[in-house]
């Protein structure tokens, strides 16, 4: 396993393929530096292409989860894309905000299902990420804010293009526009996350639950609804239907099948080759 400056990649238990992927700059609330937006793509593939993992739970070490992009990102921003001619100057900022977003939108690039585990604060590109996550927990001290607009930024890394479909389009400019605090439990009313739990310690327990229910399941019908359901987001619901039967005329092929009826029938687990 590799080493991050940025991140921490832990196996659950030595049996399991859930693994963990956590931010790891706690003293600095995992602000999200240069080096984690390299990073963070590079971590995911890897955990992508191993066999052996299933599932990833995106967690952050310490006491928040994300407080957003590092300052120091920001402050650089300018600096960094200088060049004698506006136009080059314009075009370089446009690929480096390029880069910053392909580092989050690599969370829906990998096939396996990536959870995320909030707790603390969620601010800014903590939201850029968690949006682009499959599925979101957080607990009851969680705090979130679209919090870009208080800087002078359009949140220009995925929050806009993503929170819309989640929470629903009034609710989503609301948050956007005002950069307003909201907690766990409004974040569950909005259908940001899915539970709240009481604390780190049930979260942690609760995502685990579901983390080694989904790695059960056949790999290649957890990848096809993830493929599905992120592709579906963007199609009318003809072309999706168009989009999944193509899928399922190579996926429905798979041993899988045979594999999970014959387990139904004979009320026995079903065992499944890795992805
Ligand atoms: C092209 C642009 C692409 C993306 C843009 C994204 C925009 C955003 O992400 S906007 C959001 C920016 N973030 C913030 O405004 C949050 C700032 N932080 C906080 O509000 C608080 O730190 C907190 C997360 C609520 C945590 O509070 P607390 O537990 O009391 O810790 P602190 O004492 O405040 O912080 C400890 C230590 O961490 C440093 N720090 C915190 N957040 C950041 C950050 N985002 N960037 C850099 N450094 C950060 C803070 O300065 C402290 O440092 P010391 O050296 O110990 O003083």
């Amino acid at each position: 396993m590799e080493n991050y400056k940025t991140l921490e990649i832990v196996q659950r238990s030595p049996k399991s393929s859930v693994f963990h992927l956590n931010l790891n700059r706690p003293s600095l609330r995992n602000a999200l530096s240069l080096d984690f937006f390299s990073e963070f793509p590079k971590a995911l593939d890897s955990l992508d292409q191993n066999p052996n993992v299933s599932v990833i739970i995106l967690s952050g070490n310490g006491a928040h989860f994300c407080s957003g992009i590092d300052l120091k990102v920001l402050d650089s921003i300018s600096e960094r894309s200088q060049s004698s001619d506006r136009g080059r100057t314009g075009e370089r900022l446009r690929r480096h905000i390029k880069f910053l977003q392909d580092a989050i939108t690599a969370i829906e690039h990998c096939r396996k299902p990536v959870i995320a585990g909030i707790h603390g604060a969620c601010i800014g590109a903590g939201i850029d990420v968690v949006t682009a996550c499959d599925i979101r927990f957080c607990t009851e001290d969680a705090f979130f804010s679209v919090k870009e607009v208080d800087l002078a930024i359009t949140a220009d890394v995925g929050t806009l293009q993503r929170l819309p479909s989640i929470v629903g389009y009034g609710n989503a400019v609301e948050l956007a526009l005002t950069g307003r605090r909201f907690s766990g439990s409004e974040a569950k009313s909005l259908g940001l996350v899915s539970t709240v739990f009481a604390s780190k310690e049930a979260m942690d327990e609760g995502i685990r639950l579901v983390a080694e229910g989904i790695a059960a399941k056949s790999p290649l019908a957890v990848t096809g609804t993830k493929a599905v359901l992120l592709r579906g987001r963007d199609l009318t619901v003809d072309q999706g239907l168009d989009y999944v039967a193509t899928w399922n005329s190579g996926m429905l092929l798979s041993g899988d099948l045979a594999e999970a009826v014959s387990a139904q029938i004979q009320k026995r687990k079903p065992v499944f080759a890795k992805l």
